[in-house]
């Protein structure tokens, strides 16, 4: 569904005696299936966050392809209702002048699908909030409300896929457990699949089918959550023996 070939991805360095470039992400090919939840985890500065900016259109490769059925994912209309996103700095991710209504409607009149019938009040429910807090503004909320309500906007224009960047990070330890349950029931409700971006294994094997292990910018393992344990690079071992000792 989202296929990914032969990505490479590099940034300019601030060098002031020659051009020099730093190589993010080499030669990155995996296959998201639809439905699925794939964990990308790895160390800080892996290259997790510079991969999710391109599964979602933000940037460019350098070289490589994604496309998202079929269809390049550069394309505003591949990327309109097939996929959105859930970043980990909620604080910014909510427009500070529009109300919890307003947010969550956003996407919907991004995608020109705002007049069709929507129950905002059933969302929210599913998101663990009520109808009052339709008119409260992002300052007047917790850090696990306002998580809440950006996935509540993620999920609003019903997406394939939802592209959660170290989404629960910031929570404290139980609201991070509360968000990992709504994300598993939602996507029993809605039928759609995440790509969960990570370095806490412990959550990715929670909630992940398949999870893929990022190394330097490359690639070094993608095994069913039930073979984790099995990996065999070794930098998956260590990574791994560090959370199961
Ligand atoms: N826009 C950019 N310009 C220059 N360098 C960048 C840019 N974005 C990321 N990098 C560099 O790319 C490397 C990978 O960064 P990235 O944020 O993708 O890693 P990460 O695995 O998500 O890390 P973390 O878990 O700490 O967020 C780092 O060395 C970072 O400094």
């Amino acid at each position: 569904m989202l296929k990914v070939e032969g990505v490479n991805k590099s940034y300019r360095q601030t060098d002031w005696f020659r051009k020099a470039r730093n190589q993010v992400l080499r030669d990155i090919g995996f296959e998201w299936r639809q439905g699925e939840t794939l964990g990308i985890i790895g160390e800080s500065g892996s290259g997790k966050s510079t991969l999710g900016r391109l599964l979602l259109g933000i940037e460019e490769p350098d070289s490589g392809i994604i496309t998202f059925g079929g269809k390049p994912i550069s394309d505003r209309s591949t990327r309109r209702g097939a996929i959105s996103a859930v970043f980990q700095d909620y604080t910014s991710s909510i427009n500070p002048f529009f109300t919890v209504r307003q947010a969550i409607l956003e996407p919907l009149r991004l995608a020109g699908t705002a007049s069709r019938p929507f129950d905002i009040g059933k969302l929210l429910r599913q998101v663990g909030l009520d109808e009052s807090y339709l008119t409260r503004y992002p300052h007047e909320l917790s850090g696990g409300e306002a998580q809440r309500v950006c996935i509540a906007r993620a999920v609003s224009a019903e997406p394939q896929c939802i592209l959660l960047d170290e989404a629960i990070s910031s929570l404290d330890g139980s609201v991070q457990m509360q968000v990992l349950e709504l994300l598993k029931q939602l996507r029993t409700s809605y039928g759609m699949g995440y790509i969960f971006i990570t370095h806490d294994i412990q959550a990715a094997a929670y909630l992940c089918d398949r999870v893929m292990i990022i190394c330097g910018g490359e690639m070094v393992e993608l095994v069913e959550t039930e073979e984790l344990k099995h990996v065999q690079s070794p930098y998956a071992k260590e990574l791994l023996s560090k959370v199961i000792s």
